[in-house]
């Protein structure tokens, strides 16, 4: 449960996902709310309860391990394609870098330097002709393929859940959001960041993953218990940026859902997406000694709106004093700008 405290503390919110799933209508009013409130002050929030078993998230963790424990040429028969344009497969260490919500060359140029010592896979919809998945040949990791679609379609439902919530809370017809995100053109990740020495994250010389926001409306974040996610801590009943970043622990059986660029946008600003980033965990040891900071996975699922789906001031996200910040775009066009960056 979220309250006055604990949006003050800039903790992530945890909110308690099954009254809206299960509940009467006074108990899905009161999730909405919850969430929408932990979305206009901290941009994140953590669902428990949320209708996936903790079994099928481990065991797409363990999938995921054994996903990156291929020797390299396995791994290498699914290569994420040389151009942005197609973001699916595998990426070895160093090929991405996450970039920060400006599209200044010269800035993300300097950035490059410093690399994200991380691995990717990347699944999308089996529909999506636009990006058609790269598996590696079913017999070098029978059933991977059939597990990460039907976990796919878990994310996919939990998002749906998720945006009709999101409706409530604006008292619109619950179906209002989902229904622009009904072809769920998303991506699921599995992120590997091999360990590394603690004294390379430390001073800078390396990030796990720099400071972005994310591109689309909303991402399910799956976390083992390594840590070392920042987001940037805001304050107020608005948000307020701050510049500062806080840790977010992993909640067992929890999964933290975020607003992404698009998210608000769409909602002018209403819930706000904040930037993040994976860094020395806080149990690292202390100065100057030599460790080697564990491995860590984590799946982020993205979901996003539909292609042609003109995002514009959400009714209830605007007034006399707040009026629409943005020109109306198409998710289309939006996003192909944002992965430009990335491969850039
Ligand atoms: O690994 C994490 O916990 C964060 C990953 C992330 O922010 C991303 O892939 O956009
Ligand atoms: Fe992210």
């Amino acid at each position: 449960m979220m309250d006055g405290n604990e949006t003050k503390s800039n903790t992530v919110p945890v909110v308690d996902f099954g009254p809206f799933l299960d509940g009467k209508g006074e108990d899905k009013q009161r999730v909405a709310k919850e969430i929408d409130n932990a979305f206009k002050t901290v941009g994140f929030v953590c669902l428990v309860n949320y209708g996936i078993k903790q079994e099928e998230v481990d065991k797409c963790f363990e999938w995921s391990r054994r996903f990156f424990d291929l020797p390299m040429e396995s791994k290498m028969l699914a290569p994420h394609p040389p151009t942005a344009a197609h973001h699916r497969g595998y990426s070895g260490v160093g090929l991405e870098k996450a970039s920060h919500s400006d599209f200044d060359e010269k800035p993300h140029e300097e950035l490059r330097q410093t690399p994200d010592v991380k691995e990717s896979y990347e699944i999308g919809n089996e529909e999506d002709e636009m990006q058609p998945n790269i598996w590696i040949p079913e017999e070098v990791l029978p059933g991977f393929r059939d597990f990460m679609n039907a976990f796919f379609g878990s994310c996919t439902s939990l998002t749906g859940s998720i945006l009709h919530s999101l409706a409530l809370a604006l008292s619109l017809e619950p179906t209002r959001l989902s229904a622009a995100q009904s072809r769920a053109l998303y991506q699921l990740r599995l992120l590997h960041y091999p360990s590394v020495p603690a004294s390379l994250l430390r001073s800078g010389a390396a990030t796990r993953i720099g400071a972005h926001a994310d591109f689309g409306t909303l991402t399910l974040l799956f976390q083992d218990g390594v840590g070392g996610l920042e987001i940037e801590r805001r304050e107020g009943p608005d948000g307020a940026r701050t510049g500062e970043f806080v840790g977010v622990p992993a909640v067992p059986g929890g999964v933290l859902v975020n607003v992404g660029d698009l998210m608000e946008r769409w909602s002018n600003g209403r819930w706000k997406s904040t930037v993040h980033r994976v860094g020395l965990p806080p149990t690292a040891g202390g100065e100057g000694g030599d460790e080697v900071v564990r491995d860590r996975y984590s799946i982020p699922f993205f979901s996003t709106a539909d292609p042609e789906t003109v995002i514009e001031c959400l009714p209830g996200c605007s007034s006399e004093e707040d009026p629409p910040k943005y020109e109306p775009v198409t998710a289309w066009g939006y996003i192909n700008m944002r992965m430009q960056a990335l491969y850039s």
